[in-house]
């Protein structure tokens, strides 16, 4: 007799969909288990508030969390970057898939870059962390606060409501819809947040057989370079509510690979930002993720804050 299906808690945004899907096939493939998706609705979700209102990201996140405590779900697939990067009781990150290009992308009118809005132009985000960056540019550009889902904020700019949006690449990629980039970011202006582009496929820590089997699903590097980026958020979420990017690379370095991590926190209204880069040892990404919050905190980054953010 062939072993009963895996439960896969997802959300129902077509994005979530289609990620807990690829997540789904991957696991079949390796391990010949039959996988089936619960969809979970979370407040996130359902609600049209800011995000801040309803208490930041977490809220997509903490309904899947209740679904696997309380056993209804074997596993569940989220968006890392959605993740809080508390320890979280009775759960195991237990794979970190292969990464997409993390990157953020410009999704304009007419086909126009950055460059090439006029001052003035209206640009949606509901980022803090893209908003105060947009600022920073000094391109006279307008940041509107935007909400919903990737299909949603896309219209907006098709029903001219907004000139352009700022989204993940990782998320158009998935959905098929990289037709609508008009310029990738480069991190060197915009750095994404940590852990974009990245799944996080999470089980019951006391479950150790659905441990086992998704770790054919981890990456190690991508588990590395989000390491580091989420060590350093927490470090910063500590000493300071700014907007943070950062993003690690493994980097060939003179004596086998390394980590490379890089960051900015900047003031919400993009008036002042730090952005600092260190090389790590690929074996302890969180020991580079803290080292390089303690040099943004040695920077002055807690004086950023201005208005809080949470
Ligand atoms: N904030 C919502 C969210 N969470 C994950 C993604 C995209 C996919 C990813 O970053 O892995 C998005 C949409 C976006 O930021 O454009």
């Amino acid at each position: 007799m062939s072993a009963p299906a895996l439960r896969l808690g997802t959300r129902r945004s077509t994005l979530a969909l289609t990620q807990s899907r690829h997540v789904a096939d991957a696991l079949t493939a390796a391990t010949g288990r039959a996988v089936e998706l619960v969809e979970v609705t979370t407040q996130g979700d359902v609600s049209r508030a800011p995000l801040a209102q309803i208490g930041g990201t977490g809220v997509f996140v903490s309904a899947l969390r209740e679904a696997l405590l309380e056993e209804r779900v074997d596993l569940a697939v989220h968006s890392l970057k959605d993740l809080p990067t508390g320890p979280a009781d009775g759960l195991a990150l237990a794979a970190v898939p292969p990464r997409e290009d993390p990157r953020d992308v410009l999704c304009a009118r007419d086909g126009l870059t950055l460059g090439e809005l006029p001052a003035g132009a209206r640009v949606g985000t509901g980022s803090p962390r893209r908003a105060a960056q947009l600022r920073g540019l000094g391109l006279g550009l307008e940041v509107v606060d935007v909400r919903g889902n990737v299909d949603t904020r896309l219209r907006l700019v098709h029903d001219g409501e907004v000139d352009a949006v700022v989204l993940a690449r990782a998320g158009l990629a998935r959905l098929g819809r990289l037709d609508e980039v008009t310029e990738v970011l480069d991190p060197l202006q915009v750095l994404p947040a940590p852990g974009q582009g990245a799944l996080a496929v999470e089980c019951r820590a006391d479950d150790r057989t659905t441990h086992d089997l998704l770790a054919v699903l981890d990456d190690p590097a991508t588990r590395a370079a989000v390491t580091a980026e989420r060590t350093l958020l927490a470090a910063l979420e500590a000493g300071c509510s700014a907007p943070v990017g950062a993003h690690a690379v493994v980097a060939e370095g003179d004596e086998g690979p390394e980590l490379y991590l890089r960051a900015v926190v900047a003031s919400v209204d993009g008036s002042a930002s730090a952005r600092l880069s260190a090389y790590g040892r690929l074996d302890d990404p969180a020991g580079l993720g803290s080292r390089l919050a303690a040099d943004l905190l040695a920077e002055g980054v807690a004086d950023l804050m201005g208005e809080r953010v949470p």
